[in-house]
This record gives C-alpha cells, structure tokens and sequence, in this order.
C-alpha cells in the first residue's frame, strides 16, 4: 500500500508540475497583445491612443483601435522621436522583431524620360496616326477631318483639338509639308504648346514660415488610385530626402489605411490611422497634420476616400477635412487623382471635385493603360490647373513629375 503511493506520488508530482506550468504558458500566452496585426485576440491595449490634447473640438473618433487585416507589419518612422498626444502610434510588441530593411525609392529626375517607352507603349498610337496623315502629300479636307476625329478618339477634347487642327493648317499653308521630320518638328511644336509647358507644375512642398509642414491632400472617386499615389509620393519625396508622414483619412476602406502603411513601411515613413471603420476622415487628417507637426516633417500627405457621392455630401465632407486641418497648418496643395482610362467619365469627375474641392493638381493614373494621352489636355483645360504627376504603371516607382516636353516626345516615339 505504502509503496504504491509512493509510485503514484512519484508519478503524480512531475505531472502535476508539468500540468502547473501547462496552464501557466497558456495564460501569459492569453494576456499578450496580438502576435501581429489581424489577429483575433482581445487588442485591447496593443495600439495606443492617447487622448488629444485640450483646445481641439475634433471629435473623439480618432480613438485608435486594433489594425483589422493589414497585409503587412509596420515600422516605425526612421526618426524615432517620441509621438505627441493624440497621435496613432504603434507599440513596440506590434512591431516585427526585426524589421525589413528600408528600400531606397528610385531617383526622381529624369523619371518621365526613363518610363518613356511605356509612354510610348500606350500613347504612340495617337502620334503614329497623326505624324502617317500628317505626312501625306496633299492634304485634303477628309485628311483635315481624320485629324480631327484622331485627336477626339483620343480624349484630347473639342476644343483644343480644333485648335491644334487650325494651328496645324496654317502652318502647313505658310510652311508647307516638306519631310517626315519637318512634319514631326512642327506636330512636336505644336501639341507641347497644347499640353502648356508655361503652367507652373511644381509641387509646393515647403514648409510655412512658421514651421508647419505642408500638407498635400490627395483626393479622387474610388479606385483611381489615390491611396497607391500616396505611396508613391511618400517615395519620390523620400527620395529627394524630405521627411514624410502618411494620414490614412480614408476610413471607409479599412484596408485602404493597411494599404497606406504598408507604402509607408516600406520607406521609414509613419502612416497615422484609425482602424474603426467609418471613422472620422477629418479627425485622423487632423491626427496626422497635428503629429507631422509635432515631428517636425517636411511633408503631410492625407488619403482620403473615394466614394462618389452627391455634390453636397462631398462638399460637407471635403469641407470639413479641409476646415480641420487648417486649424493645424494650411493646405499646401490639393490633388485631383484620375484615372486616364476613364475618358470623358473622368473628366466629369473631375467637374465635380473641381468645384467642391479647390484642386491645385492633377495626377493622371493608369497613362500606361491607356492610348488615349489627350486627356492630359483636355482635364488641364476642365479645369484650369496643371496635370503635375502621372502614374505609369504598378510598380512603387512608377509615379513621375509630369514633363510636357517627355510627355510629347513619348506620344510621338514610333
Ligand atoms: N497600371 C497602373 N495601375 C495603377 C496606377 N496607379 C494605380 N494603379 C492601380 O489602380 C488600382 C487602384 O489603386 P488604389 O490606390 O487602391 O485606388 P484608390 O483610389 O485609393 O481606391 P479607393 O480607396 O477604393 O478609393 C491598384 O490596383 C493600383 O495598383 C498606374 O499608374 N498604372
């Protein structure tokens, strides 16, 4: 009896020890903050959010909760300065032990030219058909008239095409058609002067006299790409070694702030959010100017949502974005992103944004997708300001300053 209780003791102690400590590991394992983004487990506690600070009358929708599913982990800004209240941070268990290594964006100038082909890819059918009429012996009416029906398949619109048509005909009366380079130089010459190289198509990144970083709102109907030309941007700009903050203000799309990040990350550029769908876009915008402020960043760039909305509920939100942000520094420019292969869609859009929003730029998306280059006319024509970026393909660096010069030798490239 005595010996069989001494072997199930000695039996019975280590099991018990080992049960003990079983159950331990599963309670720090259950107290942890989540091992990543995403996870399931209660968050509470694994993203700050700090309250703001007095004097803002934001409402309180910025309170930052636990990332939904973002496709990647994030980093850190590279300048490690400490966030300011109200900020979005991340805390440092969120982190991935170590994190990627930084990717050096490609350089800045010279961009339009090195995408040129892809331009050339998507644009030259426009060229190639205007330089092969162009080049005929004589020039008849129907030749005229198939100018003009070229230049309008390629979204070129009515009225600068008719006035490229007029500026065309008068220099093949004064000049004549002489050879192929004579009628590509004067074709060159006169489509640069369509595009404008006069307007002044500098972003205004600077900061304000007083310190504050300018802030760049990128606006647009969904899928134009307004989140990935945030990313890339945030690139060109670190590129020419501007510091960057990201503001994911669209918070309809929850995936849209993982997006962001994950642009961000990727280049040592801190992206503020909230992760509670439908959050207050003018809140987190507010957030992120306030806490590029803080770091004393260069540059804010602020995403906002894509929905197509009436024009008065687009106005109230545009409006009150806009409003807030200006309480922490004024707007540096507004980006109008379209898509190019949107046609005559797009430029109804941009009516739209034109008149609630008070862009300062375009950026035309997706020109590689497209042969229809003349909407780069015609939406400066719709509405009166510059396309100062285009979008040329997928890749991180595909975003280019747009250069009317490239741009017109691309259409013409063969
Ligand atoms: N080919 C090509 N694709 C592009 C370009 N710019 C953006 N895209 C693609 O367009 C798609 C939509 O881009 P997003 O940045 O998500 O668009 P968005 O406007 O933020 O969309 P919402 O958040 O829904 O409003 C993505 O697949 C991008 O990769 C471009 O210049 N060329």
């Amino acid at each position: 009896m005595n010996d069989t209780l001494a072997t199930l003791l000695a039996a019975g102690v280590p099991i018990a020890i080992l049960i003990a400590l079983g159950t331990l590991l599963v309670r720090r394992r259950g107290n942890r903050p989540p091992t990543g983004p995403g996870s399931d487990e209660d968050s509470s506690g694994s993203v700050l959010a700090p309250p703001r600070p007095g004097g803002s009358t934001v409402d309180e929708t910025t309170a930052v909760d636990v990332p939904g599913t973002p496709p990647a982990p994030a980093a850190e800004p590279a300048s490690g300065s400490a966030p300011p209240a109200g900020a979005a941070v991340l805390e440092p268990e969120l982190l991935e032990p170590e994190a990627p290594a930084l990717e050096v964006p490609a350089p800045v100038a010279g961009r339009l030219a090195r995408l040129r082909g892809r331009l050339a890819r998507s644009g030259s059918p426009l060229g190639a058909r205007l330089l092969q009429v162009l080049s005929r012996d004589h020039l008849t009416e129907d030749d005229w008239d198939e100018l003009e029906e070229t230049l309008l398949l390629a979204d070129v619109g009515a009225g600068p095409s008719a006035e490229l048509i007029e500026a065309l005909r008068t220099r093949v009366r004064v000049e004549g058609v002489k050879d192929p380079a004579h009628v590509r130089t004067m074709l060159r010459e006169q489509l640069l002067a369509l595009v404008d190289p006069a307007l002044d198509r500098e972003l205004s990144t600077a900061r304000t006299a007083d310190g504050a970083p300018a802030v760049v709102l990128v606006v647009g109907v969904n899928g134009t790409g307004k989140t990935t030309t945030v990313g890339k941007l945030a690139r060109v700009l670190v590129a020419e070694g501007r510091t960057v903050v990201l503001g994911a203000a669209d918070t309809f799309r929850a995936a849209a702030a993982d997006q962001l990040q994950t642009w961000g990350s990727r280049v040592g550029v801190h992206t503020v959010r909230s992760d509670r769908d439908g959050a207050d876009p003018a809140a987190v915008a507010f957030d992120a100017v306030r806490q590029g402020r803080s770091e004393g960043v260069d540059v804010v760039l602020v995403d906002t949502a894509g929905r197509l909305q009436n024009k008065a509920g687009l106005m109230d939100e545009l409006g009150k974005i806009t409003r807030v942000i200006t309480r922490e520094a004024p707007l540096s420019e507004v980006l109008l992103v379209l898509d190019a292969t949107t046609g005559q869609n797009g430029l109804n859009q941009a009516r739209v944004f034109g008149e609630v929003a008070g862009v300062t730029g375009i950026v035309l998306t997706k020109l590689d997708g497209t042969a229809k280059g003349g909407i780069v006319v015609a939406v400066q024509r719709e509405l009166g300001v510059p396309v100062k970026l285009v979008g040329l393909g997928e890749g991180p660096d595909d975003l280019a300053p747009f250069d009317p010069e490239a741009f017109v030798d691309g259409l013409l490239e063969a």
